[in-house]
């Protein structure tokens, strides 16, 4: 079940409001239409099965993307193709194979336990008993609701909600899963769990993913691939790694001494600290071989590590106007 994206693009026509009063009035008898540019030229495919992170700073184009591939907005022009089926259409089929999951809004109705919206659920998508019984069954045991099921929804913390959120998502089991920050504001622990479920869920069904996550954790968990996009563009299409070896062309060596000696550290890398015996430098990774060896040969080491540098920092970079990550 693939997603098929073709020189999409979304623009949005929002009126201007003046400021101040008198420029509210003159707003009633002039109005000053802007345009503005969501999502420009975005192409991408991906195939049955994958899951795929897509990235961007705040307002760079990722929920209309995702809106529309969903069906809820239509494209200014472009093609989309999900599971062979073109989403503004809005067929009963397609919605039967796809579910859209956005970590800011609820679909579970708000007075009542979440049971029953797993009811509700099954009657709109016209899930058989069995079935229905077998795939509730399954969510029970993978998110551990089974304390939840009973409870008014209001009544959940935030994680307990997102669980059953995911679980009404999944019930009609969707071949295609949009998930627009699934993880926002929960505890590390939270999130930790339900990334896990999301990778086992997507390798066991083979759904196909498209992720949104301003949590690079739940980035480097699950998604191999990713896809940047900022200002509506798309800036890179590939793998996680690539995007790291491009834009960060070292990795963080740490090493434990007995004490440190008073040298200069240029001929081994870019000094980035050194203090309580712990030297960490920035070496570029052809030469990080060669480095440690040398740092075990010459000196007292009691421990040694090599990182790549932290996600966030690669992501930041990415991000940035000028990114050579194409
Ligand atoms: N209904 C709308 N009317 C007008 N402009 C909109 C509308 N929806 C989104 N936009 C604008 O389109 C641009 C892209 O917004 P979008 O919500 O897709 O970004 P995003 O990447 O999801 O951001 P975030 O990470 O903050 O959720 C922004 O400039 C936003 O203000």
């Amino acid at each position: 079940m693939s997603i098929q994206v073709e020189h999409l693009y979304k623009q949005f026509r929002v009126h201007v409001r003046q400021a101040g009063w008198t420029g509210a009035v003159r707003s009633l008898f002039k109005r000053e239409i802007r345009t503005v540019e969501a999502v420009r030229d975005i192409s991408f495919t991906i195939p049955s099965g994958e899951i795929v992170a897509f990235l961007g700073p705040n307002g760079a184009g990722k929920t209309t993307t995702i809106k529309m591939l969903a069906g809820l907005l239509y494209p200014s022009s472009g093609s989309i193709q999900v599971a062979g089926y073109v989403p503004f259409e809005q067929k009963a089929e397609f919605k039967k194979i796809m579910s859209l999951v956005m970590g800011q809004k609820s679909q579970l109705i708000w007075d009542i336990p979440p049971m029953e919206t797993f009811l509700v659920n099954k009657a709109i998508y016209e899930i058989e008993d069995r079935a229905f019984r077998q795939t509730l069954d399954e969510l029970v045991e993978l998110l551990e609701l089974e304390e939840l099921l009973t409870k008014p929804t209001r009544s959940l913390s935030l994680g307990q909600r997102m669980k059953c959120e995911l679980a009404a998502a999944l019930l009609h089991r969707p071949k295609v899963l949009f998930l627009d920050e699934p993880t926002i504001g929960l505890d590390v622990h939270t999130q930790e769990k339900v990334r896990r479920f999301i990778g086992q869920y997507n390798r066991e069904h083979r759904t196909t993913v498209l992720l949104t996550s301003h949590y690079m954790g739940d980035v480097t968990a699950l998604c191999d691939r990713v896809l940047i996009i900022n200002h509506g563009k798309l800036l890179y299409d590939g793998e996680l790694d690539m995007l790291t070896e491009k834009l960060t062309p070292y990795k963080l060596l740490e090493v434990q001494l007995s004490s440190i000696p008073d040298i200069s550290w240029d001929a081994y890398g870019e000094l980035v600290d050194a203090k309580e015996g712990k030297v960490t430098l920035r070496v570029p990774r052809e030469r990080i071989h060669e480095v440690s060896s040398r740092f075990l040969q010459l000196f007292d080491v009691r421990d040694l590590n090599i990182e790549d540098p932290p996600m966030e920092e690669v992501i930041t970079l990415a991000f940035q106007e000028d990114a050579h990550v194409s």
